[in-house]
């Protein structure tokens, strides 16, 4: 649950008390910056001819929207002039971009988040995961492939009603609010916390009828409601946008899925490791929830490659154990 505080505390500030170094600051600064600019982007709509479709297929073959490709470019073009950036990985590149040879830092980001939802004018957001990289040289693939436990910093903006990040820094989660006017966010929510029990489920239940024999138990008990052997009942939502449905369960608790399903056996799963579940897992736990494959925890996961996708269980500690559990693995 976040609590809200009335306070101009701003990023910089937080990120001072938190002695985060020179570099990291400027990293995030550049990242928050181009999210202002997309906030902006998003906001004229279709005033700007920026909605529709790009024409394009990204590396995944998923058709580009043309603010999949804008939001690229404005988080690349501010990454790419940092000099604490070594490299940069993106959802919508094929190949992991290298930077400066001697900075610090590896970022790897999904610019546009739910971009199914830009037609509609509803929730999209920005992910973003931070890791260390040692040494001088170029950056290469290899740098990126670190497990999520090793990220020293994450977060999302989301573009909803009002814009706002959540970002860890490793001590806990903290949202800020977006002042438009100025480019200026300020911290509004100071201690997230998930709490380990819930009554909200988050799944594309359109699927249902290709998961898992074990995920088709856990959803069917929370259906059955107060009469099923939970024993009450559960609400459910789906923006269809993980960065939305993430920051209803850090606003007020609950379980999202997306799990591995059998529409395309070979793929793990939808989501995608490095740009999402990451990112995502590290908030979450951060705030005292869950992150699993169902077979594993996810932050633990050695990736093999940048674009990998995983099946998704996060949230609510005892939800997502019950659900593990019934996969044969908690
Ligand atoms: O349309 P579906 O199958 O329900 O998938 C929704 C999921 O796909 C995603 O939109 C994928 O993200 P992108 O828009 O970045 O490709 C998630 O945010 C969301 O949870
Ligand atoms: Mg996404
Ligand atoms: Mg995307």
């Amino acid at each position: 649950m976040s609590q809200a505080v009335g306070t101009t505390l701003s990023l910089k500030d937080y990120l001072q008390q938190q002695q985060a170094s020179e570099q990291l600051q400027s990293v995030l600064f550049s990242l928050t910056e181009a999210c202002h600019s997309i906030h902006h982007a998003l906001t004229k709509g279709a005033l700007a001819g920026v909605l529709g479709a790009a024409g394009a297929e990204n590396v995944q073959g998923e058709d580009q929207k043309k603010l999949d490709v804008i939001a690229n470019d404005l988080i690349k073009d501010s990454l790419g002039k940092n000099p604490s950036v070594r490299g940069l990985a993106s959802e919508e590149e094929p190949e992991i971009v290298a930077c400066q040879t001697d900075g610090q830092y590896l970022v790897t980001f999904d610019p546009l988040d739910g971009s199914s939802n830009i037609d509609i004018n509803s929730m999209v957001g920005t992910i973003f995961s931070i890791l260390e990289s040692r040494g001088e040289h170029a950056a290469t693939e290899q740098d990126f492939l670190q497990p999520g436990r090793q990220q020293v910093a994450a977060g999302y903006v989301l573009y909803g009603p009002s814009t706002m990040l959540a970002l860890s820094v490793g001590n806990g989660v903290v949202m800020f609010t977006l002042d438009p006017s100025n480019g200026d966010y300020l911290l509004t929510n100071n201690a997230v916390t998930i709490p380990e029990d819930a009554k909200e489920f988050a799944i594309n239940m359109s699927n249902q009828r290709f998961w898992h024999p074990a995920m088709q138990r856990y959803i069917a008990e929370l259906l059955e409601g107060a009469e099923g052997p939970r024993g009450k009942d559960f609400n459910m939502r789906w923006v269809a946008a993980m960065v939305a449905d993430v920051h209803r369960i850090l606003c007020r608790g609950g379980l999202f899925t997306y799990p591995w399903d059998s529409r395309k056996p070979d793929q793990a799963g939808k989501l995608r490791l490095m740009y999402e579940a990451n990112p995502m897992g590290f908030l979450v736990e951060q705030a005292g929830g869950e992150v699993w494959t169902a077979a594993g925890k996810i932050l633990d996961i050695q990736p093999e490659h940048i674009h990998q996708r995983v099946p998704v269980i996060l949230g609510a500690k005892n939800e997502v154990l019950r659900c593990v559990e019934y996969h044969g693995n908690a």
